[in-house]
């Protein structure tokens, strides 16, 4: 066994470890991924990107048709076939050949098998038989994601169920297809799904997008109708195949040709050697705000696993904060670690921006108004119908939408922005901008919106507020 020497591994190589590799190189270290699957990882061949792909098609067709004088224009229907070629491409194929190249590019090193680690500093890598020893001067970073939950549903596991790998890599569109779950996976895929002219049952026990301002799943969900998606509010209770799925939800039988489970992640930790630094294994890992694992000098954890917020945009902010506190540390600079400083995830609290790429889309970043309210604030909610925007009305015939701002009453600061409708994806990081900045509404008064463009909603919220 050849024993190797980095100054930190990285067990895992998606779009995290990748942010964290960089980092630690740019900052004069030495850096190695290590990689089971393809380097990329979730989001890259499985999840944002295929699942984007998926979806924007559809989402464009309608947007056109949405608009007198170009919907004239639309001969037919969505080119199903076009869409999945078009989504292939952005997988490459699932092909990691780009990515091994940035890897090589960017000065890291790359090991392909299963890391563990087998006690302080040291990571075996397992690939077909063969074991490789590597010690880190001074870190490790477990990067290893997160793999979808399946409900202990009687029957659910013999009808082999879609994860949402089978779900964004599908060559064929089913006839028809069940979604158990309500969050972000099940509206996304349904929609998608829905555009391809797919029969769809959402089954979500507890409503849509859960986590959300309350409206955006209504709307979401009258808009999930509209496409001819049926939603039931229950979990299935038994499930079986005998080629069609069955299942039995709230006393009735749905049939479909395959059934999806969208109902959360859990952590990828079973087998990485956590016991030998005395941690469980299938825990998400716990870290402090410089991503280091509580109690430990040297193990740090970025991304899905350490259960702060599954986005990779989020993960990988933590990982530009984990990767520059590694080298600080090791080169014996000062820590930034007070909050908002450069080596911590702040963020991760207070401002985590999102999108639902749902049709119409929900934006957010920060608290909604539930969070707050149990966070202690003292809050007052703003809404605002972004259809009575001028912006709103040219860019969408009949325009429908909802704002909400949620704002610190004792500091006038927003502490979370809520967009719902078409397009509003690309207004959200003005409103993370507000939040991280803690930009007093006084100030926002002179943050003018071009008119006559959608982000016109930021005057209508203020105005509605008072001026202070
Ligand atoms: C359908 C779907 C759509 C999504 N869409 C979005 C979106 O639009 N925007 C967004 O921000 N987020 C989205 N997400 C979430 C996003 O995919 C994850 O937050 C992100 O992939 C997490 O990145 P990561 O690097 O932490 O983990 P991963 O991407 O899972 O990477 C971990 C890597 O580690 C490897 N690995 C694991 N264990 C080992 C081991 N022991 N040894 C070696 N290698 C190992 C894995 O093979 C994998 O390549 C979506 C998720 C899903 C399921
Ligand atoms: N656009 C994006 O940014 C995007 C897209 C997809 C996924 N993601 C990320 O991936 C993660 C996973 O997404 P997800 O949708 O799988 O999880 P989720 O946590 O968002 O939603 C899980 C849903 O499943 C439901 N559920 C759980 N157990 C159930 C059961 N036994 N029966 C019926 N319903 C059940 C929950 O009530 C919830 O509605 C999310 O945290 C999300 O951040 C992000």
């Amino acid at each position: 066994m050849a024993e190797t020497e980095y100054d930190v591994i990285i067990i895992g190589a998606g779009a995290v470890a990748e942010n964290v590799a960089d980092r630690v190189v740019q900052g004069g270290l030495t850096a190695v991924l290590i990689e089971s699957e393809l380097v990329g990882g979730e989001c890259s061949y499985w999840a944002c990107m295929p699942s984007k792909a998926l979806l924007r098609s559809g989402i464009a067709l309608r947007a056109a048709q949405n608009v007198g004088g170009a919907k004239e224009a639309i001969t037919g229907g969505l080119d199903v076939a076009a869409v999945l070629e078009r989504r292939n491409s952005f997988t490459s194929n699932w092909d990691d050949k780009g990515q091994v190249d940035w890897v090589h590019g960017a000065g890291i090193d790359l090991v392909r098998g299963h890391g563990r680690i087998t006690g302080e500093k040291k990571v075996t890598v397992e690939l077909d038989g063969t074991f490789t020893e590597l010690t880190a001067r001074h870190a490790v970073v477990v990067s290893t994601g997160s793999d979808p939950v399946l409900p202990d549903i009687p029957g659910l596991t013999e009808v082999s169920p879609w994860t949402p790998r089978e779900a964004t890599s599908a060559r064929d569109i089913p006839n028809s297809l069940a979604i158990i779950g309500g969050g972000v996976v099940a509206v996304e895929m349904a929609t998608a799904y829905a555009s391809f002219g797919c029969e769809v049952t959402i089954m979500a026990r507890s409503g849509l997008l859960g986590d959300q301002e309350d409206f955006a799943g209504e709307i979401v969900g009258e808009a999930l109708k509209e496409l001819g998606v049926t939603i039931v509010n229950a979990a299935p209770s038994v499930v079986s195949r005998a080629g069609p799925v069955t299942i039995t939800v709230d006393g009735r039988s749905f049939e479909a040709q395959e059934i999806l489970v969208a109902t959360g992640r859990q952590p990828r930790t079973t087998d990485i050697g956590l016991e030998t630094v005395e941690l469980t294994p299938g825990d998400w890992m716990t870290v402090d705000d410089t991503l280091r694992v509580p109690d430990s000098d040297w193990l740090y954890a970025t991304g899905d696993v350490n259960h702060r917020a599954l986005l990779t945009h989020q993960g990988k902010y933590q990982a530009r904060a984990a990767g520059d506190v590694i080298v600080a540390r090791a080169l014996g600079k000062p820590v930034a670690n007070a909050k908002w400083g450069a080596h911590v995830a702040t963020a991760d609290h207070a401002a985590v921006p999102q999108v639902t790429f749902s049709d119409p889309e929900v934006a957010s970043v920060g608290l909604t108004s539930t969070a707050a309210e149990k966070a202690g604030y003292s809050i007052r909610v703003v809404d605002y119908d972004i259809g009575n925007v001028a912006g709103a009305s040219v860019h969408t015939d009949d325009y429908s939408g909802k704002a909400r701002m949620v704002v610190d009453e004792d500091r006038q600061v927003i502490l979370g922005v809520t967009f719902v409708g078409p397009d509003v994806s690309e207004m959200l990081h003005a409103a993370t901008i507000a939040v991280v900045g803690e930009i007093p509404i006084s100030r926002l008064w002179h943050a003018v919106p071009a008119y006559p463009t959608i982000n016109e909603v930021w005057l209508r919220l203020l105005e509605t507020y008072g001026r202070p």
